[in-house]
């Protein structure tokens, strides 16, 4: 399912789309600067603004679906998606619930929801790529733990080719963000030879869709898994279970007759199986 499609000469120059960070500022070396930085020992002494570290539960999502994971969700992103389901992790009003952790506590944390028995972390958020992870990824490997990456696309940076897999979710016109292919260009070339790289984009509309197509030709040696929008996700104000799955199946089921009616038979359409278990609850 996941690949190691590029090789690691193909560097080229990194970009950030970071403009607007939601009142964040980035506290991590420029992309730019970190194109000549050994991130994992350069950032052992930095924190990381956390939202949330929760599991083992199982990946709900896209190629690793079902696999034991602990998730550490990362507060703040530079998107605002329209139909964003997590963003007490996103929205600056929520800000006093992030916390700053030294890679060693977030590191303990996971030792501990684990029980020291090595699995796959992901790194989620918010967008994560916004965070220092070197020195984590670095210390989780020499422990035998795995680690996948969910972003955007629109961050770069050195470390994405300590990764396991690295997911990137270019948001589709139905977000009301833009992607910046150049971003997301330089976020394939940072992994390149390192991780396996998988899209995954999510598709309410015939719009969307179109879009994920495009992203498929413009990157196709990356599979791709389509994942249906969930069309009521949880307001921001609190971990509100309630889902209209009936919404959320109708729109798989749409979306699978659009592919197979397209013969796009390379493509892999997911739900989120964690929506389908728990709705819209969080830390599951
Ligand atoms: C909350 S985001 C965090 C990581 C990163 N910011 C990103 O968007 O890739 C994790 C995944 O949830 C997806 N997602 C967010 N809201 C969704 C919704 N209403 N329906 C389906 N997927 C959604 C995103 O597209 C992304 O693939
Ligand atoms: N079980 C489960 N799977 C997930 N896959 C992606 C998630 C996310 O919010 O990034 C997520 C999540 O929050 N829970
Ligand atoms: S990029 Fe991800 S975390 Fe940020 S607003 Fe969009 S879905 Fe939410
Ligand atoms: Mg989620």
């Amino acid at each position: 399912m996941v690949c190691r499609a590029l090789s690691r000469n193909n560097r080229g120059p990194r970009q950030r789309n970071a403009e607007n960070l939601g009142g964040i500022s980035p506290d991590t070396t420029p992309v730019s600067a970190a194109l000549t930085l050994p991130d994992a020992t350069d950032t052992q002494g930095a924190t990381l603004r956390i939202s949330e570290i929760f599991g083992p539960t199982i990946q709900g999502e896209g190629a690793l679906i079902g696999e034991p994971t602990v998730f550490v969700r990362t507060g703040g992103c530079d998107y605002r998606c329209t139909w964003c389901d997590t963003l007490h992790a996103v929205d600056a009003r929520f800000r006093d619930t992030w916390r700053p952790m030294t890679t060693a506590a977030i590191w303990a944390e996971v030792e501990r929801l684990s029980g020291g028995v090595p699995l796959t972390v992901s790194l989620s958020g918010g967008n994560p790529a916004i965070q220092p992870f070197g020195a984590l990824i670095a210390l989780g490997h020499r422990h035998g733990y795995r680690f996948a990456l969910e972003t955007q696309g629109s961050i770069a940076r050195d470390w994405f080719a300590a990764l396991d897999t690295l997911v990137l979710s270019p948001k589709p016109p139905s977000s009301g963000m833009t992607t910046d292919w150049a971003a997301l260009d330089a976020c394939v070339t940072a992994a390149a030879g390192g991780p396996a790289i998988v899209l995954k984009v999510v598709v309410f509309d015939d719009a969307d869709y179109a879009f994920a197509r495009a992203v498929a030709r413009r990157l196709p040696a990356l599979p791709v898994c389509l994942q249906p929008g969930n069309p009521t996700p949880p307001p921001a104000e609190g971990p509100d279970p309630a889902v209209d799955l009936g919404a959320s199946l109708a729109q798989m089921r749409w979306l699978v007759g659009r592919v197979t009616d397209d013969r796009w038979f390379s493509a892999r359409v997911l739900p989120q199986l964690h929506v389908l278990l728990w709705g819209n609850l969080r830390g599951v």
